[in-house]
């Protein structure tokens, strides 16, 4: 699919990954129409070379779009994505290329019953952003996202060629995003402790990290992904090299009382593991505790 020349980009979500890449498209001259749920007068992102500053305004009220775009950023958490229905709505016709910037492995079936038919476009986002008290976005790595190589991946190479977020495209993106679901799993550890990566550093942590990652890789090689013995040794040794104050984005909910993404980070485990008869005892201990953590009640 072929983008006008000056598409029009619209990103939902102007949190720690939707503040990045909307910073990245308008260091490109691409500024996209940022839609939010609290008012700011711009976005900031804080990069290794200083404040990157995006002109606002956030918008907060869906109402106002009088015309749908080109291309759609979603960049809430998946436990938002109802709310941010109206959004869709306003912004979305059946030709708007929708690229969902989330973890997890359900994207299209989370986010396309909100469309009239736009094409969905999942990713695997990798960079750590982190959302500072002052409101601002720490930039904590490399901005990359892998996209999967269908008709509409060119629209999103496209928007962010030449940005500082690098795009691979992948021929097997389902095993690239269950690779990454296994981090994402086994980083809601975190939230169990309240501890950040630090304490993977403990052998009692290590150990446990790696039985969880084993029973989540026999279940993504059920979904078809194609990933070796070694990637749980891999991950933990990933993990064993972040710094240690770096959290994950489910502990930052977590500490601010927001509702976590439980189901699509761990459940999700839990779930096919069920639907493929595949014993998943790690999950049944760790699925109701994060369930429970983000719920209640009590
Ligand atoms: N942060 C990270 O390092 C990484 C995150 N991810 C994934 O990326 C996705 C986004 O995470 P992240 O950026 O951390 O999340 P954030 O919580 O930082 O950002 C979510 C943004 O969506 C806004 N929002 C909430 N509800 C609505 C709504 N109804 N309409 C419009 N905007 C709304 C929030 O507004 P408000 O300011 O009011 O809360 C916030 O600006 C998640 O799936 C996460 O798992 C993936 C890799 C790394
Ligand atoms: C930082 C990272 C990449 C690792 O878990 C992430 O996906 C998150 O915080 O949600």
């Amino acid at each position: 699919m072929m983008m006008s020349e000056n598409p029009t980009i619209a990103l939902v979500g102007p949190g720690a990954i939707g503040t990045t890449i909307a910073a990245a498209l308008h260091e490109a001259g691409r500024t996209p129409t940022i839609c939010g749920r609290s008012a700011h007068e711009h976005l900031t992102l804080r990069v290794d070379g200083g404040d990157v500053v995006v002109p606002g305004p956030v918008r907060t009220d869906p109402t106002e779009i009088k015309k749908t775009v080109d291309l759609v950023f979603v960049a809430v958490k998946s436990t938002q994505v109802e709310a941010a229905a109206p959004w869709l709505s306003a912004l979305c016709a059946a030709q708007t290329v929708v690229c969902v910037l989330q973890n997890g492995v359900e994207q299209r079936t989370l986010v396309a019953p909100y469309l009239p038919g736009s094409p969905v476009l999942p990713s695997v986002v990798w960079f750590p952003a982190q959302r500072e008290p002052d409101a601002s976005v720490w930039l904590r790595g490399k901005a990359r996202l892998t996209l999967p190589d269908t008709p509409m991946t060119g629209v999103v190479l496209a928007a962010l060629q030449g940005t500082r977020c690098s795009v691979d495209v992948a021929a097997d993106f389902t095993s690239i995003a269950w690779r990454k679901l296994l981090q994402n799993a086994v980083a809601g550890l975190m939230v169990l402790t309240g501890r950040r990566a630090g304490m993977f550093s403990r052998d009692d942590i290590t150990d446990l990290s790696l039985a969880y990652l084993r029973e989540c890789l026999a279940v993504a090689r059920a979904e078809g992904a194609v990933l070796g013995d070694e990637v749980p040794q891999e991950i933990v040794d990933k993990f064993h090299a972040f710094p240690a104050d770096l959290g994950t984005s489910i502990l930052a909910d977590r500490q601010a009382g927001r509702p976590l993404e439980w189901d699509i980070r761990n459940g999700v485990v839990q779930r096919y593991g069920r639907s493929h008869g595949i014993p998943t005892p790690i999950s049944d201990l760790v699925v109701p505790l994060l369930a429970a953590a983000s719920d209640g009640p009590g």
